[in-house]
């Protein structure tokens, strides 16, 4: 891209010049040289047009290049500098002995002085300088004293031509050379170049800070509001008619602002508390060597502060604080599940604790994710944890989380527990009455203040959750047994779902079995039906493993049957190979199969699948046998 610049001659000569040295150098200048005329007094207004139309720099000389400076002070105007050569040739033809005076700005006088002295030429013996601004008295008087002193021949600047010729002096005026046109061009492009460059960091730096969310606003030694960017501005701005910016002393006059101008704290975060929201302030002291000069706010709602931490929380825990189920997912059309549905609409559109009980996968888990899903905090995170599965100093760690160091083995960075994980959201407590009695102290403590501490820290967290709780116990039980703590109990009861055993469902074994048949098939690529007799015959068993049971029953029919319709035989199989609903309904969890299967080195977690019960039914057994 070639710059336009501007070159206002002040003489004819710098004008046919000029034009000589644009034709000789061509494309070489990289720029467009526009030739005006225009003197002291005429060439701010001749420029005038140019500048409007953006051009990107101007050229002058002498006291023509200091008005256009005062008078485009955005705009770089350069000087043509008078070179030894220029005034070598305006002397040069002046014979020896001829009294010589020099009239001009002093700017071009001391150019001439500083030369004269180099060269040693001393050939002008009157010096008059004149500034911007004088009226044209005073060079007419400069002009009358050159002529007093017996000055034959004036060199000066051209309006001094018409007084010489007024006095009957001899005047020559002092030409600008090809060189120094040159390089006033050249330092013109360069200049140029040096504020482009500039302008462009700068308005890179206004991009970032323009089109940050974050608020930025800096306030001068004073704590006055210096400068702000739009997130800033809408964050404050108030009712149309109101002026924000006066409101701003007010608001920040409870922050940390002024500690950290008088350099008593060194910046660091605040919350700031307005009437209408709070916000996370983080301050940052400017230094001028060893001046502290402003002070610069960063600003973000703490909501948005929080809503980050809980992306970031996620994406760093995968899609384990994510609840699935929705209320749509849950199927069934019995009175039963249709009074627990009416409950769930009901208790997610408020935030107290609710406690799930039923028997062991009957949909608890699942109750609890269609109200997160529900609820205010359906944005927030879904976190469960099951207390039946953990040693009691594991459980501690893992729902208070702990600081570096606690214990060997203890993760670098210390590790956020579920509370702080669910903090916005829900934390489901899956077999709540095996949580350890101590800890039940330390939990009903949580719940209390809304704060946690980590383990081996000393810093409270506070934390903003939502507890669902559930349990297959009778809580009210251990509770006369000492097991559990009456005042947790009521923290956790505050509303309650009971879920009923699918027993009681009535018409939901079949429609389970059907709609779990129907997902079956599509997941293994099959067309299976059930017999008529198989469905009746499953509507006819009490199911202890309830809905999870069902399924997995579902599923093996699905695998063993060799033909398309699912017979009573294929039923029988499938519930003979240690499925029997029957056997469970008895008793609850068979230790002789758990022995035997365990016997043959299969793990819980496949002990538990094969016989349909929940893992965790299986840790109780574990941890009794212990
Ligand atoms: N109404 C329902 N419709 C469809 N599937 C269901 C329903 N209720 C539960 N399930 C399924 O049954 C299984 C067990 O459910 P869930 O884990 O919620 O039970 P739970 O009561 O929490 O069990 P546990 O007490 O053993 O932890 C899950 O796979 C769930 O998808």
């Amino acid at each position: 891209m070639k710059y336009n610049i501007c070159l206002v001659s002040p003489d004819s000569s710098i004008s046919r010049t000029t034009e000589q040295v644009v034709q000789e150098l061509g494309d070489d200048l990289r720029c467009n040289v526009i030739i005006i005329d225009g003197n002291v007094k005429t060439a701010v207004s001749h420029v005038k047009p140019y500048v409007e139309k953006g051009i990107d720099a101007i050229i002058s000389r002498g006291g023509t290049a200091i008005a256009l400076t005062r008078a485009y002070s955005q705009m770089p105007v350069i000087a043509i500098q008078i070179e030894a050569t220029d005034i070598l040739k305006a002397i040069q033809g002046i014979p020896d002995g001829t009294k010589i005076g020099f009239i001009s700005y002093s700017e071009v006088i001391y150019q001439y002085q500083a030369l004269a002295e180099l060269m040693g030429v001393h050939k002008i013996t009157f010096f008059r300088l004149f500034h911007l601004g004088d009226e044209d008295t005073v060079i007419e008087q400069y002009v009358r004293d050159a002529w007093k002193q017996g000055i034959e021949v004036l060199i000066g600047s051209i309006h001094v031509r018409e007084y010489a010729k007024k006095y009957n002096l001899r005047f020559v005026f002092l030409e600008s050379g090809k060189g120094a046109i040159l390089r006033a061009i050249r330092e013109a492009a360069s200049t140029i170049l040096v504020r482009c460059q500039d302008r462009d960091e700068f308005k890179l730096i206004s991009n970032i800070v323009d089109y940050t969310f974050t608020g930025t606003a800096v306030f001068d030694s004073r704590g006055r509001l210096q400068k702000w960017n739009p997130a800033f501005a809408s964050m404050f701005a108030g009712e149309s008619g109101t002026d924000w910016k006066v409101r701003i002393p007010l608001i920040f006059s409870s922050s940390r602002l002024q500690k950290v101008l008088d350099g008593s704290v060194p910046g660091g975060g605040e919350i700031l508390r307005t009437e209408e929201r709070d916000y996370a302030v983080t301050w940052q002291p400017v230094w001028e060597g060893a001046q502290l000069v402003r002070a610069i706010a960063f600003v973000q709602p703490v909501e948005q502060v929080q809503s980050y931490a809980q992306s970031i929380r996620k994406k760093q825990h995968g899609e384990g604080l994510i609840a699935y189920y929705t209320l749509d997912d849950m199927i069934g059309k019995s009175l039963a599940i249709r009074q627990v549905k009416r409950e769930i609409l009901k208790y997610a559109g408020t935030h107290s604790n609710v406690l799930i009980t039923g028997e062991s996968g009957t949909g608890k888990e699942m109750i609890a994710q269609a109200i997160h899903n529900l609820s205010q905090c359906s944005k927030g995170p879904f976190v469960a944890i099951n207390c039946g599965a953990f040693t009691e100093s594991l459980l501690e760690s893992e729902l208070f989380g702990y600081e570096e160091g606690t214990f060997t083995g203890a993760q670098k960075g210390g590790k956020a527990g579920v509370f702080e994980l669910a903090d916005g959201g829900t934390l489901f407590l899956d077999e709540i009455g095996d949580m350890p009695y101590i800890l039940q102290n330390r939990l009903l403590r949580v719940l209390q203040e809304k704060a946690v501490m980590r383990v081996g820290g000393s810093k409270v967290i506070p934390v903003n959750v939502r507890i669902i709780a559930a349990t297959n116990q009778e809580l009210e039980k251990a509770i006369e047994e000492k097991k559990f703590r009456l005042d947790l109990y009521y923290r956790l009861d505050v509303l309650r779902i009971r879920v009923p055993a699918l027993r009681e469902r009535d018409g939901d074994i079949s429609l389970l079995a059907r709609i779990f048949l129907a997902n079956l098939n599509k997941e293994y690529g099959r067309n299976k039906e059930f017999d008529k007799d198989v469905l009746h015959y499953l509507t006819t068993l009490p199911w202890p493993g309830n809905i999870r049971q069902l399924n997995n029953i579902v599923e093996r029919m699905v695998l063993l049957s060799e033909g398309r319709i699912i017979t009573m035989n294929d039923a029988a199989e499938a519930l003979e190979l240690g499925h029997n609903p029957e056997k469970g309904a008895s008793k609850k969890i068979d230790t002789e199969q758990i022995e035997g299967l365990l016997s043959e080195g299969k793990s819980y977690a496949e002990i538990a699948e094969l016989l349909g019960v929940s893992r965790s039914t299986l840790w109780r057994y574990r941890r009794k046998k212990k």
